[in-house]
């Protein structure tokens, strides 16, 4: 069996063709409506962030307070929740890899190393143990396709040398460098409640998936007690048959350093409809520094924004974008109206908060798909910025109206995305949080 062919990569709900300079892209070979699950992935091998180990499994990744985690006997740095994960992770390839765990975390030639580039290590170092213990025998096993797999995708542009590795294995050096240049465009970032807390290898989900800044679909992770994580791809909206399905792999609102991302990271350059626009509109000039002059800014893009009919960038006509809010495009443009807002938030100035939230909420409906999780996750913070002022200060039925829609519209976004990442904590129970307080007002 090749895991090169298209055919092995078909399942009964998509299906692989050629791509004019990205190899292949992903066709639906059936309608989805908005929230269906295109695909699902487990994980081949993953890596918790520094910050996160001791706080959750290492195999099924729960989230735990340190003192119910047990910890390996043997190397004493990984953490499990009972017997049951500490013996599947030992199976998967922890056993190749715990005798000779640390003296590897404090050699020389792994601590000189950048953070990022540890994390490369580490899961490169998971991937090989995993990967000596697959059975090559079993040519058909989902674990043997999925390797092949993973070894078959495209090579990231840059050749950084692969990182020194942990466990002892019989792949010769070429064909770890190999693995390794698949590593900068293939993997991706594990999130819980969309923060990012591992690193992980989904080789199918790799194969299939190209990149769009106006995506169809997104990506989530599903964690189960005793399971290694889960990738499911999510349909944002309602797909055709034949329709190219995409994900996004950075924050689409990176609208000026995207480019050069898809450039050095990834190797190809985007021609969604979003960056066409981008690129007809030329140079970004910065937004305005004088605060009159800013509001006005904000003023038209709501202006704009609620006339619209559909976002210039998901049609990737630029003629209907007004060139005098060329500045709204600007990274800095989003991260001061965010901080405006969390200001006026923190501080108690509803009014101006929920002006700030409004050019907020346009800009994220010109510049994202609908239900794209950020739009979710603003508007859940206007909510609670609403709630915030019903207690501490005035009561007024305008309020509660407000705080009523925002979590129906918060709650209709994360309905779509559906349950992802840790049971607990997330949007959703916030949502519900939320909503039963409010019944109480
Ligand atoms: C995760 S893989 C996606 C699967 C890939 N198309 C294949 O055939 O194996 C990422 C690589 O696919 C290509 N790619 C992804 N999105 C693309 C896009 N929108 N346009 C062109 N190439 C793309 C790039 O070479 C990128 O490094």
């Amino acid at each position: 069996m090749s895991s090169d062919s298209f055919d092995d990569l078909q399942t009964k709900n998509v299906f692989l063709v050629p791509h004019a300079v990205g190899r292949s892209k992903c066709i639906a070979k059936i309608a989805f409506s908005a929230g269906s699950t295109i695909l699902s992935n487990s994980s081949f091998a993953d890596v918790l962030l520094p910050s996160e180990k001791s706080h959750r499994c290492d195999y099924c990744h729960h989230l735990s307070g340190s003192d119910s985690l047990k910890r390996c006997t043997g190397c004493a740095s990984f953490y499990y929740c009972d017997q049951i994960c500490q013996s599947m992770d030992w199976k998967s390839g922890h056993r190749k890899i715990c005798g000779l765990y640390n003296s590897y975390t404090s050699a020389s030639s792994f601590q000189a190393l950048e953070e990022h580039k540890k994390m490369d290590a580490l899961l490169l170092s998971s991937l090989i143990a995993h990967a000596t213990l697959v059975d090559a025998n079993e040519r058909n096993s989902d674990e043997n396709t999925a390797f092949l797999t993973f070894q078959a995708l495209l090579p990231g542009p840059m050749a950084a040398s692969a990182p020194p590795i942990c466990p002892k294995h019989s792949f010769p050096a070429e064909v770890i460098q190999e693995l390794y240049s698949r590593f900068e465009n293939n993997n991706f970032s594990i999130h819980s409640h969309f923060k990012t807390y591992a690193h992980g290898i989904f080789p199918i989900a790799s194969r299939l998936f190209n990149h769009s800044c106006m995506p169809n679909a997104a990506v989530k992770f599903i964690l189960v007690v005793h399971k290694p994580v889960k990738l499911e791809v999510v349909a944002l909206r309602a797909i055709s048959k034949g329709d190219e399905i995409c994900i996004p792999y950075i924050d689409p609102a990176l609208l000026q350093t995207r480019t050069t991302i898809f450039d050095l990271t990834y190797g190809f350059t985007c021609c969604c409809p979003s960056c066409n626009v981008v690129r007809a509109i030329g140079m970004i000039p910065g937004p305005p520094k004088g605060q009159v002059e800013f509001q006005a800014v904000c003023k038209r893009l709501r202006e704009f924004v609620e006339v619209m009919r559909l976002s210039p960038f998901s049609t990737g006509d630029d003629s209907l974008f007004p060139r005098d809010l060329a500045c709204v495009l600007h990274e800095s443009f989003i991260s001061t109206l965010s901080e405006h807002f969390s200001a006026a938030s923190h501080d108690g100035q509803y009014d101006v908060a929920m002006e700030s939230s409004k050019s907020l909420s346009a800009l994220y409906q010109l510049i994202y798909p609908p239900n794209y999780p950020q739009i979710g996750l603003h508007i859940l913070e206007k909510a609670k910025t609403c709630w915030n002022h019903l207690v501490r200060s005035t009561h007024t039925m305008s309020i509660v109206t407000e705080l009523e829609r925002s979590l129906v519209a918060a709650r209709e976004v994360f309905m779509v995305i559906g349950l992802e990442g840790d049971p607990d904590n997330g949007p959703v129970a916030e949502i519900s949080i939320l909503s039963d307080a409010k019944k109480s007002l």
